[in-house]
């Protein structure tokens, strides 16, 4: 569980009475997520009745990085897509502040996680739908954010984790970094726009057979759209209990996906190699939070046994890293 800043019942009613949300009827710290701090928050407004929240603190991002997030989620749902455009308080403004940190309040949307296990066919096709129409909507974004763990990053932590990794570990980074780079660069020629860059199959909801929540937007950002494929993929079409992907699962997937944004031909060249991208940024920053927690948590003491907190696993990034490598033939667009 993750609940790094815990609240008295006083600060809660202190927070709610920014917005015109009604008065506190309970909470609850949520156990799921890693990075930050959520809790469920349910109110009773004498006008609009019972609502049922979720509020956000950002433990490690920089207040100006938020803006962004809240315009593209504010963009989405707009544009019909099931994402919780942050509620404004009485000063019209979504961004807030609790004990020093950055804060927001969402709506609770409906519906439940599905275990990456459990997950059908027909789930995978309808979030490579809405992974495309999310990058659509992007399109017509008059605002962007760089990727804080994007290219630049990557390289910074592959030289910083060399002297830490062992050795067979350390060879692969570089041997992996220097092939990416030889390709992705100022000069590749993918699509780019807003992506949600970290949408695993717990970041999304699903109701009565539809998906009723994206939520998680705090790592979107502009990068190549393909990269955003990839990191869905080798989450949500896995087999069942192995880091192979699972044809019919990815297939739909891939189906959707370019039945809405169709894949350009260079987004064909390159899906083999953007995958062990995906797999390294994602190994890296595994590797961070669970090996060397000082790096990320700069906010909060991570030996402090008082906060809640769950990590996951890098190796399996790694793996990952090597088996797409492996059987890079295999991998093909539609
Ligand atoms: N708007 C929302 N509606 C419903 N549940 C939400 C919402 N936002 C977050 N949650 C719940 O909180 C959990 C953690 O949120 P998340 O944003 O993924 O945290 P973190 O950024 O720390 O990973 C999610 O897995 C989900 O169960
Ligand atoms: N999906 C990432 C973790 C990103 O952290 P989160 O707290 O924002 O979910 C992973 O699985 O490594």
């Amino acid at each position: 569980m993750s609940v790094y800043t815990q609240l008295t019942e006083q600060e809660f009613r202190d927070f709610l009475s920014l917005y015109d949300e009604g008065e506190l009827v309970n909470w609850q710290g949520i156990e799921a997520g890693i990075e930050n701090t959520n809790y469920f928050v349910n109110t009773r407004h004498p006008a609009k009745g019972d609502q049922q929240f979720v509020l956000t603190i950002f433990e490690y991002l920089p207040k100006e990085k938020l803006p962004f997030f809240i315009r593209f989620m504010e963009l989405l749902a707009k544009s019909g897509l099931p994402v919780p455009a942050p509620v404004h308080g009485r000063d019209d403004l979504s961004l807030k502040e609790l004990k020093g940190k950055p804060c927001m309040l969402q709506p609770r949307l409906d519906g439940n996680h599905i275990e990456a296990d459990d997950l059908t066919v027909e789930q995978c096709r309808l979030i490579g739908d809405s992974l495309a129409r999310v990058h659509v909507a992007g399109q017509k974004a008059s605002f962007t954010q760089d990727n804080f763990r994007g290219m630049d990053w990557i390289g910074m932590q592959v030289s910083r984790l060399s002297t830490l990794l062992p050795e067979d570990e350390r060879k692969l980074q570089a041997e992996q970094w220097q092939a990416i780079t030889a390709e992705f660069n100022d000069e590749t020629d993918l699509p780019r726009g807003l992506i949600h860059a970290d949408l695993f199959v717990d970041n999304v909801l699903f109701h009565k057979g539809k998906v009723s929540g994206i939520i998680d937007f705090f790592q979107s950002c502009e990068d190549w759209l393909l990269y955003d494929v990839a990191v869905t993929v080798n989450d949500w079409c896995l087999k069942s209990g192995s880091l192979e992907l699972a044809p019919q699962r990815t297939e739909a997937l891939l189906q959707a996906y370019a039945a809405v944004r169709p894949f350009t031909d260079e987004e064909h060249r390159l899906w083999p190699l953007i995958h062990r991208l995906a797999c390294l940024r994602f190994w890296i920053s595994r590797a961070i939070t669970y090996t060397y927690p000082d790096h990320v948590l700069d906010s909060s003491d991570p030996h402090d046994d008082s906060v809640l907190r769950h990590f996951k696993d890098p190796a399996k990034f790694r793996d990952m890293l090597r088996l797409r490598t492996a059987n890079s033939s295999s991998l093909v667009l539609p």
